[in-house]
């Protein structure tokens, strides 16, 4: 444990655990940060998105200097998609879910996450933008999908990694930054902060 700084992941997103899983990196403490999702007005998607993943970032950093924790790693992130400058809501309703797949029908978006990583040694951010394209849905396809309610707190009104991977005709980019979080990029912050990256791997075989 004193080997290798503590890491604290800003989120309460169980996609992006089971992304650092995947990895064999265990943060050892998890801290959601609660913040104002609103997009400024005439925000871009992709300043929103680096926006709120500091800002939940340094949120979860003055939670830790509150408890007189001054030398962890706090990974933060944010997903946004996006239909040209028009920000996608991340779905709590029906009515949204259902205005949200009628735009992403038979058409191409893109998907930012900023990943944030703020420690002793300062704060580094990276940001992904993948383009995503859809089939165009038929009316049945969409009310099956909303039917299945995994639309619901999406970034988009979808989730990649459930039934609407079956909607994806091209992707160009990272899937798992789709899913919420960029590896390759937050490996290589999380090894720029001095963070073994590499500590669990210790053999095993990929489902
Ligand atoms: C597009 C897309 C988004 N999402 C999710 C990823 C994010 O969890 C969510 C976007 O909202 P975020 O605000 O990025 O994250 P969150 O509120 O779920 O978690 P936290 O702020 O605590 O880290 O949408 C998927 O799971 N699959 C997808 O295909």
């Amino acid at each position: 444990m004193a080997d290798r700084p503590v890491l604290v992941l800003a989120s309460g997103s169980p996609r992006r655990l089971a992304l650092l899983a995947q990895v064999g990196i265990a943060p050892d403490r998890l801290m959601p940060a609660d913040v104002d999702e609103t997009p400024g007005r005439r925000e871009l998607p992709r300043t929103l998105a680096r926006r709120l993943a500091r800002t939940k970032a340094e949120v979860a950093l003055s939670r830790l200097a509150g408890e007189g924790v001054a030398d962890a790693l706090v990974l933060a992130a944010d997903t946004v998609v996006a239909v040209g400058r028009r920000i996608l809501p991340k779905a709590e309703t029906f009515e949204e879910a259902e205005d949200c797949l009628a735009l992403l029908s038979g058409r191409a978006h893109r998907v930012f996450t900023a990943v944030c990583l703020a420690g002793p040694r300062g704060v580094r951010e990276r940001l992904v933008d993948t383009r995503v394209r859809f089939k165009r849905l038929s009316r049945s396809e969409m009310d099956a999908y909303l039917a299945t309610g995994e639309w619901q707190g999406k970034a988009g009104g979808y989730a990649i990694q459930g039934f609407a991977g079956g909607f994806v005709v091209n992707l160009v980019g990272s899937y798992q930054s789709v899913v919420g979080l960029p590896l390759a990029e937050t490996l290589g912050l999380l090894e720029g902060a001095g963070y073994p990256v590499r500590a669990g791997w210790t053999g095993g075989t990929a489902p």
